[in-house]
């Protein structure tokens, strides 16, 4: 077996007094993509920022590309990529500029360096939009000229904090296949998000961050087995009408304070189609109808008991 790309245990951090991360231990296997899970708040910047050597521990051991973090950052800092929030994207310059600007800074970069940038830019379809300065650039052209200027100098290792957050569906898809193509191609790619579909479409492993604690490790699989599925709600008007349904559909979770069924559904038209006309077989009718399918905060009900909560920064 060879060597994790990242070994992380007992893992601590505090500001001042305030606990962020409690010990936190986890393992990110070479070649694949690991994904922190959890609200705002939870410490999955504090994580990126310990293991990308921004900020110290002040406990646990970090091990990033075989290196220690504590004693051979400077190391560390050559094999990894770095994507955060706020982008490094200088808004002043076009994106060939930017690019360029990676590339000069980069004493890993070996070769033409113009070819380099005109390479990255191809790659993430930035060509057209080159030379013009990045200030005009929408939301997700920004992303990914940002992921773009963490790849020059091919980092094996690639932190990307929150890489769609505030961006559209369409956009979130361009970066989630260009996430795919990069572990295509034997990089190690830790993500932060808070989203469980992103988790689950791109992770090999999921870890979920509560209050500087990982409660919870696997493979998306294994995580979604923990939360109820998607599923069809029924809310009806009277505790007879809920009664005479729970009937019909045997197979559905109730909830007797909201007068509500929790059929087991695949969230499509047809399965929709399906409860609402055996429904109607039975001379049913309901009050209120949704599909509801599993995000973040079904999992943290389901793992903590209390769902995800906004910490005021
Ligand atoms: N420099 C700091 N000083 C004091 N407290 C901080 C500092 N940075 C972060 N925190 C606090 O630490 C906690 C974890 O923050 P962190 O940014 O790691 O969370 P996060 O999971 O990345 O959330 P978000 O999605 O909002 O970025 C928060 O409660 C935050 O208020």
């Amino acid at each position: 077996m060879t060597a994790p790309a990242i070994s992380v245990s007992g893992l601590r951090k505090a500001y001042k007094d305030r606990s962020v991360l409690d010990g936190i231990d986890f393992e990110v296997p070479a070649g694949t993509i690991f994904s922190l899970l959890g609200p705002n708040g939870a410490g999955k910047t504090t994580t990126v920022n310990v293991l990308t050597t921004l900020l110290d521990a002040d406990g646990g051991t970090v091990r990033v590309a075989g290196h220690d973090l504590a004693t051979d950052a400077r190391a560390v800092r050559a094999a990894i990529g770095v994507t955060g929030q706020f982008a490094a994207v200088d808004e002043l310059l076009t994106g060939r500029e930017n690019l360029q600007l990676m590339v000069d800074l980069n004493r890993r970069v070996t070769g033409d360096g113009r070819r380099i940038v005109a390479g990255l830019l191809d790659r993430f379809e930035l060509t057209t939009s080159a030379d013009k300065p990045a200030s005009t650039y929408s939301g997700g052209m920004r992303r990914k000229l940002d992921l773009a200027m963490t790849l020059v100098g091919d980092p094996k290792i690639i932190f990307l904090d929150e890489p769609t957050t505030g961006l559209d569906p369409r956009s979130r898809r361009t970066m989630w296949s260009i996430v795919r193509d990069l572990v295509a191609d034997g990089v190690t790619v830790f993500l932060t998000t808070q989203y469980l579909e992103e988790a689950d479409q791109l992770a090999d492993r999921v870890a979920v961050l509560d209050r500087g604690r990982l409660v919870a490790q696997g493979t998306p699989e294994e995580l979604k087995r923990l939360v109820p599925g998607t599923h069809v709600r029924l809310r009806f008007a009277t505790a007879a009408d809920l009664d005479a349904a729970a009937g019909v559909f045997p197979e559905a979770a109730r909830d007797d304070d909201a007068l509500a069924l929790r059929v087991p559904a695949d969230g499509g038209t047809k399965s929709l189609r399906a409860v609402l006309d055996r429904l109607d077989e039975h001379s049913l009718s309901a009050e209120g109808c949704s599909v509801h399918t599993p995000d973040l905060d079904d999992v943290f009900l389901a793992l903590t008991g209390h769902p995800t909560e906004v910490d005021a920064k």
